[in-house]
């Protein structure tokens, strides 16, 4: 007889999770699942429930509705001590009269853990975050980076099951940011533990997460893939969220274009502008026309169907291009490419046309903001 496969069960399950302060409704309904070992980055703009969803996990707050599970137990049964969740926030205080050594160590000193034991785990976690000599330091000793490793030692020392990272980029400068972005998740693979992830960045949440949930209105609007969020966003408000420069977003009714063969075209004042792809079910619809800059394409050649406009400017970013370009009515839209220098040294207005790069356009209703 062959062997049923058990489907696995998650390493955290939160269902209908709701929280208000006051009148207002932080989280409404919240629905998650988490596999052990994986990291989820919650996503969302200042002040949309994330580190309230963090404080409920890690059983600091209690829901007024809902139910969080950790490894199929609800987690109100026990306390956070107990569910071996560790919690690290934005500023990552440490205790500024203890060294380096022994802010690391203070978990396991809780923990009535011996010392030989307690000497080798701080050390192991130092040479896996690279800060082995500065151990005997005190945190006044310690330059940002060192501080930021030091405690984000602290937090992994006991190897939590479930570690929940609170926005810990935040406050560090961009070079620290850039390596740290690097380093965490072979830090996260090394540990095993389960991560929750906070961020308010778009490119952090991206570099991070195995998958990323995007919290708009104290529910995930999308839960997904780093890929899946960016290229198939299921909404206008996760498509905004990702990319900068932003999407180009356009109210817009396609219609069929004259002549033989039932393609599209978007009017956008008095041209329009060729759709690549058949959606015959949007003409005479009202919707949002949604292109990222990279997916709408520029350049002096006339082509059928591409939509007349001035290149107005042209300024370089990261190691892209991006221009600015304005049709005829006034309308401006972005568009980027590879690094291009010619059209960044571009001085006066250059006239050409815009096309769309074939498979990329996405639609939005108007009203709901669901993707169509
Ligand atoms: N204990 C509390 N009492 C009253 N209101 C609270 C409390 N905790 C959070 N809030 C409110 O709930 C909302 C969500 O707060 P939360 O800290 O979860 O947001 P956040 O997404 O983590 O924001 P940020 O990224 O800015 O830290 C905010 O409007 C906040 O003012």
């Amino acid at each position: 007889m062959k062997a049923r496969k058990e489907p696995r069960m998650p390493h955290l399950k939160i269902s209908g999770l709701s929280k208000g302060f006051g009148r207002k409704q932080v989280l409404d309904g919240l629905d998650l699942e988490v596999q052990r070992g994986e990291c989820l980055v919650v996503f969302g703009g200042s002040g949309s429930g994330k580190t309230t969803l963090l404080r409920h996990i890690a059983g600091l707050l209690t829901p007024d509705a809902g139910q969080v599970w950790i490894d199929g137990q609800p987690a109100g049964d026990s306390g956070a001590q107990q569910r071996d969740v560790a919690m690290a926030f934005q500023n990552f205080a440490l205790y500024p009269h203890m060294s380096a050594f022994e802010n690391i160590a203070s978990p396991l000193r809780a923990r009535r853990m011996d010392e030989a034991a307690i000497a080798q785990q701080v050390r192991e976690v130092a040479a896996l975050l690279r800060i082995g000599p500065v151990l005997g330091h005190s945190p006044r000793q310690l330059s940002n980076g060192q501080k930021q490793r030091t405690a984000l030692a602290r937090s992994l020392v006991h190897r939590p099951q479930m570690l929940l990272l609170d926005d810990p980029l935040r406050n560090v400068d961009a070079k620290i940011r850039f390596e740290m972005r690097i380093e965490f998740p072979k830090l996260f693979r090394a540990f095993g533990s389960t991560v929750l992830y906070v961020t308010q960045d778009y490119r952090e949440a991206l570099a991070l997460g195995d998958r990323i949930g995007v919290l708009v209105d104290g529910r995930f609007q999308q839960i997904d893939s780093p890929a899946g969020v960016y290229h198939n966003p299921q909404s206008r408000a996760v498509a905004r969220l990702f990319g900068d420069p932003p999407m180009n977003l356009l109210e817009v009714t396609p219609r069929r274009r004259p002549g033989p063969g039932g393609a599209l075209e978007v009017p956008i004042g008095a041209r329009a502008l060729a759709l690549p792809e058949p959606r015959a079910d949007l003409a005479g619809r009202r919707c949002v026309l949604g292109v990222r800059p990279e997916d709408l394409l520029f350049g002096t050649d006339p082509r059928p169907g591409a939509l007349p406009v001035t290149l107005e400017a042209a300024m370089p970013m990261n190691v892209r291009t991006v221009a600015l370009l304005r049709t005829d009515d006034g309308v401006e839209l972005l568009s980027s490419r590879p690094e291009d220098p010619a059209l960044a040294a571009q001085r006066g207005h250059l006239r050409g046309f815009a096309t769309l790069a074939p498979g990329r356009s996405m639609f939005f209703d108007p009203v709901s903001g669901a993707r169509v």
